[in-house]
C-alpha cells in the first residue's frame, strides 16, 4: 500500500464528497440555520421594494409652507400628494406618495394650525427602491452556508424557504475491547476517549449525529454487522476508530471487503495518523477509518472528514489559513507533518504532549500546521493552517 500524499488525500476526499452530495430539499427558513444552499439566493423583489421613508416627519411637495392632507404609516399604501403646497405626516418605514419631493424631520419643523414649515435637507431621506439589491439579483451563491444573516436576508427578499443541502448524517462506531465507558483506566484497559468527543467534531463541522456506539467487539462479525446497523440507520457517513491496521484484532479492511467497498483513500503520507482510510461503500455512502490513537484520530477526521462534510454539503474545499511560525518545526521525513499549533501574539508554536495517544496537546491547540514533505517549519515560515473545527470563543 502507497501512502498517497496528504493534500491529494484531502483532495480525493473532497471530490468524492462532492459527487456525492446530497440533494436538494426545500426547507422553511427557521429550519435552515447551518445548512447550505442548494442555489444562489436571488432577490425576488427589488430591496427596498417600494420608496420607503428613513425618518419621521413630513412628506412634502412645491415650496412651503404645506398644508397636511394625511398621515401615512409604514404599513400603509401611500396615495399621492394631490398638489404643491400639500404634505402628509410620514414615519420611518412607510411607503413614500407619489409627488413627494422631500421629506422634512419632524424636530426640524413646525406644525401651524394646519400648516407645516421646515427646511429640508439636502440629501434625499428615502430609500430608493433596487438600492440595496434589483430584483433578480444573485445576492448569495449556491454553496454558501446558511448562516443567521442569510436566513434574515432571504425573510426580506421574500422567501419561506430556501433550497438547501441538508446536513449529512453522520454515525460513530468505537472499535476496541480494551476501552471503557467510565471511572479511571486500569488493569490494561483505558477510556474511550473518542466516542465522546467525535460526535461534537462532527457537528461543528456541519453533520447531523444520529448514532454514536461501542466499544463494538473485536471481531470481524461484531464490525461488519454494526457497520450495517450503522448505515441502516440512514448515516451518509459512518466514523470508525481503531483497527485501521492489520494487528491480530483489526478487523476494518476485512470487514471493508466483506461490505464490498472501495478505497477513496487507503493511508495518508502524514504524522500522526497514516493508517487514516476512506472508503466508499455500495449505495452511495462513506466509511471513514479513524486511527485508534487519539491524536491520529482527529488528524484524520480534520484531513478526511472535514473534505468529505464539505463536498456532501456542496460548499467549497474550505481554503486553509495561514499562519507564522514562532518557533521551528521539524518535518517528518517525505510525510506531512501536521503539527498542533497554539497561538500567541499573532505566531503559531508547537505545544507539548503531542504524542499520537495524546490528547493533552490537542485540547490546548487551535489546529494543525502543515509542514511539508521533506521540509523543516523554520521559525518565521508562513505554513497553512488545518482549523480545528471549533466556534468562535472555543479558540484562544
Ligand atoms: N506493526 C505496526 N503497528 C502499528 C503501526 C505500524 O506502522 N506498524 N502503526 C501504529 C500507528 S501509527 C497507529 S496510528 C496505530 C493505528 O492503529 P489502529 O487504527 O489499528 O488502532 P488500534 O490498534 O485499535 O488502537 C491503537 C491505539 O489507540 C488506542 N485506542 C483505540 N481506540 C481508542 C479510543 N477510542 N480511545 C482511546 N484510545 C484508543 C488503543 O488502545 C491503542 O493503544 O497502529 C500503530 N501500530
Ligand atoms: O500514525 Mo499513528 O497515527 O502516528 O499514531
Amino acid at each position: 500500500m502507497t501512502p498517497v500524499p496528504w493534500d491529494e488525500a484531502r483532495a480525493a476526499a473532497y471530490r468524492a464528497g462532492a459527487a456525492a452530495a446530497r440533494p436538494a430539499a426545500e426547507v422553511p427558513l427557521a429550519e435552515a440555520d447551518g445548512l447550505t444552499l442548494a442555489a444562489p439566493l436571488v432577490t425576488l423583489t427589488d430591496l427596498p421594494a417600494f420608496p420607503t421613508s428613513s425618518i419621521d416627519g413630513w412628506a412634502v411637495r412645491g415650496p412651503a409652507p404645506w398644508r397636511v392632507v394625511g398621515r401615512v404609516l409604514a404599513g400603509d399604501t401611500a396615495p399621492p400628494l394631490p398638489d404643491d403646497g400639500t404634505c402628509v405626516e410620514i414615519a420611518t418605514g412607510a411607503m413614500v406618495p407619489a409627488g413627494t419631493e422631500h421629506i422634512v424631520r419632524v424636530e426640524e419643523s413646525t406644525l401651524d394650525n394646519g400648516l407645516v414649515t421646515g427646511q429640508p435637507r439636502p440629501n434625499p431621506e428615502w430609500r430608493v427602491p433596487g438600492e440595496e439589491a434589483a430584483r433578480g439579483e444573485e445576492l448569495l451563491p449556491s454553496g454558501a452556508p446558511v448562516t443567521p444573516g442569510a436566513i434574515g436576508l432571504a425573510a426580506s427578499c421574500g422567501y419561506d424557504t430556501v433550497s438547501v443541502r441538508p446536513a449529512p448524517r453522520a454515525a460513530v462506531l468505537v472499535f476496541g475491547d480494551e476501552l471503557l465507558t467510565s471511572g479511571p483506566p486500569d488493569a490494561g484497559r483505558i477510556r474511550d476517549a473518542l466516542g465522546p468527543q467525535i460526535p461534537s467534531w462532527l457537528r461543528r463541522l456541519g453533520a447531523a449525529v444520529d448514532m454514536s456506539v461501542g466499544p463494538v467487539k473485536d471481531t470481524l462479525d461484531a464490525h461488519v454487522d454494526a457497520i450495517r446497523a450503522a448505515l441502516d440507520s440512514g448515516a451518509d457517513v459512518v466514523c470508525t476508530t481503531g483497527g485501521t491496521m492489520h494487528g491480530p484484532v483489526d478487523h476494518l479492511h476485512p470487514a471493508l471487503a466483506e461490505l464490498g467497498a472501495t478505497y477513496v483513500v487507503n493511508t495518508v503520507a502524514v504524522r500522526p495518523g497514516f493508517p487514516m482510510l476512506l472508503a466508499a461503500l455500495p449505495g452511495g455512502k462513506f466509511l471513514a477509518g479513524l486511527p485508534g490513537n487519539p491524536q491520529s484520530a482527529i488528524v484524520a477526521l480534520t484531513s478526511l472528514v472535514a473534505p468529505l462534510l464539505a463536498g456532501l454539503q456542496g460548499r467549497p474545499l474550505p481554503a486553509l489559513p495561514t499562519v507564522t511560525l514562532g518557533a521551528p518545526i521539524r518535518g517528518r521525513g517525505s510525510y506531512t507533518h501536521l503539527a498542533l499549533v497554539r497561538m500567541d501574539g499573532g505566531l503559531a508554536y508547537p505545544v507539548s504532549h503531542v504524542g499520537s495517544s495524546m490528547l493533552r496537546g490537542l485540547a490546548q491547540s487551535v489546529g494543525f500546521a502543515v509542514v511539508a514533505p521533506d521540509t523543516d517549519g523554520e521559525k518565521g515560515a508562513t505554513v497553512p493552517l488545518v482549523p480545528l473545527p471549533m466556534l468562535d470563543g472555543e479558540r484562544s
